[in-house]
């Protein structure tokens, strides 16, 4: 399987509008890959929070419109990153899309850990509630969006669920880089899973992203990592080695679910 790793930048110095174009065109130049990805928030930029309500996108928006059909021009698998969504109620939510080669979207996912604590994102947007697994010919993929790369736990259910790529769509700062490279690692040595981790770059509200995206192996090994700027990283892997890692080192059947608590 061939994957695109679109690190694009988000620099504040860009319009939305802008952004979404050039993203859409750097997705049309991947055809021949089976999967392309983009990175969380990218059109707005995740630290961008005072633009968050204003740039505000129902599930079926521009950024919805543009990426389907970049999908069906390209001919690929797209997980489009994430976008502000508004939903019905008016909740906002971080929201990821995939859409299938011929431009139909396959998949929502909403971010199901809000980064930030006591303010940003949250504060202001909604929770994701669902895993999602998005079922591809080669591979299946389980979603995750940034800061979820820090719970476990929610990898454990995707592969519960079948995944066997993990794809997680960042705006991951440079202050905390050594944590991503570890945390993608980790992810995939537990889970015995591809990982394919992809940030952005530039800087946005005064924040550094880190870029780095990462192509992990379900051994644990580094397949391609990109540098700091804006950049395209692509890498060639055999889904099969999810199956026969898992066969060759069954640790997961190892696993003891539902042991006692502490007296
Ligand atoms: O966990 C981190 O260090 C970064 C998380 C983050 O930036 C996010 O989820 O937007």
């Amino acid at each position: 399987m061939h994957a695109s790793l679109i690190q694009i930048a988000v620099n504040s110095d860009e319009s939305v509008n802008s952004r979404r174009e050039r993203a859409a065109s750097l997705v049309v130049a991947q055809r021949g890959a089976d999967l392309v990805v983009l990175p969380e928030l990218w059109p707005v930029g995740a630290f961008a929070y005072t633009a968050f309500a204003e740039e505000a996108e129902p599930l079926d928006g521009p950024t919805h419109d543009v990426m389907a059909k970049a999908a069906a021009e390209a001919r690929v698998w797209l997980h489009a990153g994430s976008f502000v969504e508004r939903a019905g109620d008016g909740t906002l939510y971080n929201t990821s899309l995939v859409f299938s080669p011929e431009g139909k979207c396959a998949a929502a996912y909403r971010k199901i850990h809000r980064f930030g604590f006591d303010k940003g994102e949250a504060v202001m947007m909604g929770a994701g509630e669902e895993l999602v697994t998005v079922a591809l010919p080669e591979t299946t993929l389980g979603l995750a969006t940034c800061y979820d790369l820090r719970f476990p736990e929610q990898f454990r259910g995707l592969v519960d669920a079948g995944a066997e790529t993990l794809v997680v769509a960042a705006g991951w700062p440079e202050r905390r880089r050594s944590h991503w490279t570890l945390l993608a690692q980790a992810r995939a040595v537990e889970n015995q899973a591809y990982v394919l981790a992809v940030g952005s770059a530039g800087t946005h509200a005064g924040v550094e992203q880190a870029g780095h995206s990462i192509a992990v192996d379900p051994w644990g090994e580094v397949l391609a990592e990109a540098g700091a700027g804006e950049e395209v990283l692509t890498v060639e892997f055999d889904p099969a080695r999810t199956a026969t890692t898992r066969a060759q080192f069954p640790a997961l059947k190892d696993r003891r679910l539902g042991l006692a608590a502490p007296r």
